[in-house]
C-alpha cells in the first residue's frame, strides 16, 4: 500500500500509546530487545554514552548520516540517549544499539522513526568503523523490518542514502528497499547541507513476499556421534560448500520420500563410511533457524554405536571434541543452541 503525504502523520495518541506499550522491554511477549544471529539490538542507556561518543564522533560515521552532528561529544551522546528514551516512551520512534551477542560490545545503531510519517517509518542506521564489512547493518536492518511490520504493524518503511554511500545502498538493496520514484529531503546537520535524495521504500506486501520466500522449510538431519570417552564427532564443511570451514554435526538434507532416520543412515554412510542401525538413533533435540534464503529445521540424533571407523569421504576434516569444548569450534549459526542439550547429556 503506497503511502501518500495525505495519509501520513495521522498518529493519534491512542495508537502512539499502543506502540509505546509494544516497545516496552521485558518478558517473552515484549518486542525488545531484538535478537539476531550475531547481535542483541537494545535501547541505549546512559552507560553507553562514552562508547557512542567515540564511535559516532568519527567523521566517517557523521558524514553519511543526517542527524549526527560533528564534532560529537559525550554531552551529545547523553542528549541523544535521553531524547530516544522519550520518543520510545511516547510511541513515535525507536532507536536501538547494535551490540555483539557474545561480548555485549556496542557496534552501531539502528532506528525507525514514524513521528510525522505514520503509518510509514523512516529507517536509519550507522555502524562504527571497526565493525564494517561484516554485513551487520543488513542483519540489524532486517530485524527492524520485522519489528516494523509485525509488532508495530506499520504499512511502509522508507530510507535514503548518499549516492556515494555504496555500503548503505547495498544494505537497502539486499533488504528489498527499492527506489519508489519519489524524492526525500534530509537535513544533514554534520555537513550543514540539505540533501535531496531518491526515496527508497518497502511496503508490507513486498516484505511479506520476501519473508515467504525465505521461510521455505528445508529439512536436514544430523547426528552427534558420541565415543566411549564421551567425545562428539564434528566435521568441517569442505571448500566449495556454503559456510565452508565451519564445524557441524554430520548429516544432510532429507530427500523426497525419505524419513529423517533413513536419510541420516544414508548420509553417515556417504560422508563417513559408517553402517548405522535405525534402532541406535536416539532423538535428542532440534535446531530451527532462519537463514537468509531458507528456514532450516534440523533434528539432532545421538548415536553411540555404529559399525566401521569414521573415514572422511568428502575431503572434510573431522574432530572428536569433548562436550565442554564444543563452543571452541566455529559452527553455522543454527548449531550453538544445540550445545546445551548435548552438554546436559554428556557432562554429568
Ligand atoms: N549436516 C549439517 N548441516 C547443517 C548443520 N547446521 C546447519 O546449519 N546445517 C545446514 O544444513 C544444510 C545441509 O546441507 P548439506 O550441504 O550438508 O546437505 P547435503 O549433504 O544433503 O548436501 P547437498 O545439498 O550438497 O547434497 C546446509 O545449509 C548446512 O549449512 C549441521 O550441524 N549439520
Amino acid at each position: 500500500m503506497p503511502i501518500t503525504e495525505a495519509d501520513a502523520s495521522a498518529l493519534d495518541p491512542d495508537t502512539a500509546r499502543a506502540l509505546a506499550a509494544r516497545l516496552a522491554e521485558g518478558g517473552c511477549e515484549a518486542a525488545l530487545p531484538l535478537v539476531t544471529d550475531r547481535m542483541i539490538l537494545r535501547p541505549p542507556v546512559a552507560e553507553d554514552a562514552s562508547v557512542l561518543a567515540d564511535l559516532a564522533g568519527a567523521w566517517s560515521v557523521a558524514r553519511y548520516t543526517g542527524r549526527i552532528p560533528h564534532p560529537y561529544g559525550l554531552e551529545d551522546a547523553y542528549a541523544w540517549i535521553s531524547l530516544e528514551a522519550g520518543l520510545r516512551a511516547e510511541g513515535t520512534a525507536v532507536s536501538l544499539l547494535m551490540t555483539d551477542r557474545t561480548t555485549g560490545t556496542v557496534m552501531g545503531a539502528v532506528g525507525l522513526n514514524w513521528n510525522g510519517s505514520w503509518p510509514a517509518a523512516e529507517l536509519g542506521y550507522w555502524i562504527g568503523e571497526p565493525y564494517r564489512g561484516r554485513g551487520l547493518a543488513a542483519e540489524a536492518a532486517r530485524a527492524m523490518l520485522t519489528l516494523a511490520f509485525e509488532p508495530l504493524d506499520l504499512a511502509e518503511v522508507f530510507a535514503s542514502a548518499q549516492p556515494e554511500n555504496t555500503a548503505s545502498l547495498w544494505v537497502l538493496d539486499k533488504l528489498g528497499i527499492r527506489p519508489d520514484g519519489r524524492r526525500m529531503r534530509v537535513n544533514a546537520v554534520a555537513r550543514g547541507e540539505v540533501w535531496d535524495h531518491e526515496r527508497r521504500s518497502i511496503d508490507r506486501a513486498a516484505w511479506e513476499a520476501d519473508r515467504a520466500k525465505r521461510a521455505r522449510l528445508v529439512l536436514v538431519v544430523a547426528a552427534a556421534l558420541v565415543d566411549r570417552d564421551g567425545r562428539v564427532l564434528l566435521t568441517r564443511r569442505p571448500e566449495g560448500k556454503p559456510m565452508a570451514g565451519l564445524w557441524e554435526f554430520p548429516g544432510g538434507k532429507v530427500h523426497e520420500g525419505e524419513t529423517p532416520e533413513r536419510a541420516l543412515i544414508r548420509e553417515l554412510h556417504e560422508e563417513l563410511g559408517l553402517d548405522v542401525r535405525h534402532a541406535c538413533l536416539a532423538p535428542l533435540t532440534f535446531a530451527s533457524h532462519a537463514y537468509p534464503d531458507f528456514h532450516l529445521l534440523m533434528p539432532l540424533f545421538v548415536l553411540r554405536s555404529w559399525h566401521g571407523r569414521p573415514t572422511p569421504r568428502e575431503g572434510q576434516d573431522i574432530a572428536w571434541v569433548r562436550a565442554a569444548r564444543l563452543r571452541d569450534y566455529p559452527m553455522p549459526p543454527a548449531d550453538p543452541p544445540l550445545i546445551p542439550a548435548l552438554q546436559d547429556l554428556l557432562l554429568v
